[in-house]
């Protein structure tokens, strides 16, 4: 099966899996308090979702990272992530792994490494438990730090990922990076991005470019950038007196769309194929038309990389949102 090759000559290779739009916490950049989440019936079924991965993985998809809202709150998941592992096992999977806010993996942290996952991404803003409270509105820090705790037990290399957000924990940044550096964990920030309403919350008063969060590293720290990339969108620097690295990702600062590699998939079976536009691709109907044959799906598939764009429009220079997203992060699993 030949591989998939976008219009710009990108190929894609990475596929980021939402398995659920719901969530046990309420992030105030991601959600608004009251979400309205899906019916179930409009999910993909668990057995769905490993044909729809199987069909990627067949056309040349060699990392598969699954998300959600919380991809640890749909029920089964477990069931999944064992599927999945046929295909490490084959060889045809590089890389299964997951994107999680940590609440559920002292239950799951074994069963994923069991399940071959090598290597989880945790989100995590801050180590201040009233602070964690209110970014999080639902969220208990100490769950998260118990889960981050059985994840590293259980042999997976942790990476935390932090939203950098100004006036709420631009004061943490040593703090973060020190506790990363002791528990020997990879550290990214992120940009906010202006996706979904999330009610009352202003994104242009969260922003904090990464330009400035680097130049604060750079008043204690040597501050050395690396030309490694792991296929992913961060940058990477490197502090110098301590070695640690760092990771960036700035869709707002930085363009990284050249060197795009990945498409997305909704909980309902819609790909998107970039995370900063609104063009989508309906693959559950070819799913489930034809149960017993691929060849629609992979047609499907096919098409929908056909008209991957080049890149986002995000903007915020204007002093005013530009490029904003009508979809919540959660819809896309970011
Ligand atoms: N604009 C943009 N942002 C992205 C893209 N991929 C990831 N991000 C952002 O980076 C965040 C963290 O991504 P992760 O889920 O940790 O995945 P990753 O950065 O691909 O992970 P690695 O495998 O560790 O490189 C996402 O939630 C998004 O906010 C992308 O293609 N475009
Ligand atoms: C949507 S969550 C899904 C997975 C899981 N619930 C979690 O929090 O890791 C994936 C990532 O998106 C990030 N995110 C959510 N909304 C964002 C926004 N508006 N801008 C930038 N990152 C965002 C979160 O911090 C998290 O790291
Ligand atoms: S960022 Fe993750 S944990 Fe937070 S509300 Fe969104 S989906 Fe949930
Ligand atoms: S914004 Fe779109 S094109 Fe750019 S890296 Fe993200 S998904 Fe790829």
């Amino acid at each position: 099966m030949s591989q998939l090759i976008d219009p710009f000559q990108r190929a894609i290779t990475y596929l980021r899996v939402s398995v659920t739009d719901r969530c046990d916490f309420r992030c105030v950049y991601c959600m608004s308090e009251n979400m309205t989440f899906l019916p179930k019936k409009e999910l993909l079924t668990l057995e769905e979702l490993d044909r729809l991965c199987s069909a990627f993985i067949g056309m040349g998809v060699k990392k598969l990272r699954i998300t959600g809202g919380e991809p640890l709150v749909r029920k089964g998941i477990m069931t999944f992530f064992e599927g999945m592992s046929r295909h490490l096992d084959s060889g045809a999977l590089s890389e299964l792994t997951l994107t999680t806010n940590g609440s559920q993996l002292a239950k799951f942290a074994r069963p994923l490494a069991d399940a071959g996952v090598r290597r989880i991404n945790i989100s995590l803003d801050t180590l201040d438990e009233a602070k964690f409270a209110e970014i999080t509105r639902w969220g208990r820090l100490a769950q998260v730090l118990d889960g981050i705790e059985a994840a590293q037990a259980a042999g997976l290399r942790v990476k935390i990922n932090t939203v950098a957000l100004k006036g709420f924990n631009e004061d943490e940044l040593f703090t973060l990076a020190d506790w990363c550096a002791r528990k020997d964990m990879d550290l990214t920030f992120i940009e906010v991005m202006p996706m979904g309403d999330i009610g009352n919350e202003n994104r242009l008063g969260q922003y904090w470019s990464l330009k400035d969060l680097r130049a604060r590293l750079a008043e204690r720290f040597t501050v050395t950038d690396l030309a490694e990339r792991t296929g992913g969108p961060a940058r990477y620097v490197r502090l110098e007196e301590t070695g640690q690295k760092i990771g960036f990702i700035t869709p707002l600062t930085h363009n990284f769309c050249e060197s795009c590699n990945r498409v997305r998939i909704t909980c309902t079976g819609e790909i998107y194929t970039c995370l900063g536009q609104e063009g989508k691709s309906d693959l559950r109907a070819p799913l489930r038309r034809h149960p017993e044959d691929d060849a629609p799906l992979q047609d499907a598939i096919r098409a929908a990389i056909g008209l991957k764009p080049r890149g986002h429009d995000f903007d915020y220079s204007r002093q005013e949102l530009g490029g904003q997203m009508s979809r919540h992060m959660s819809h896309t699993g970011g």
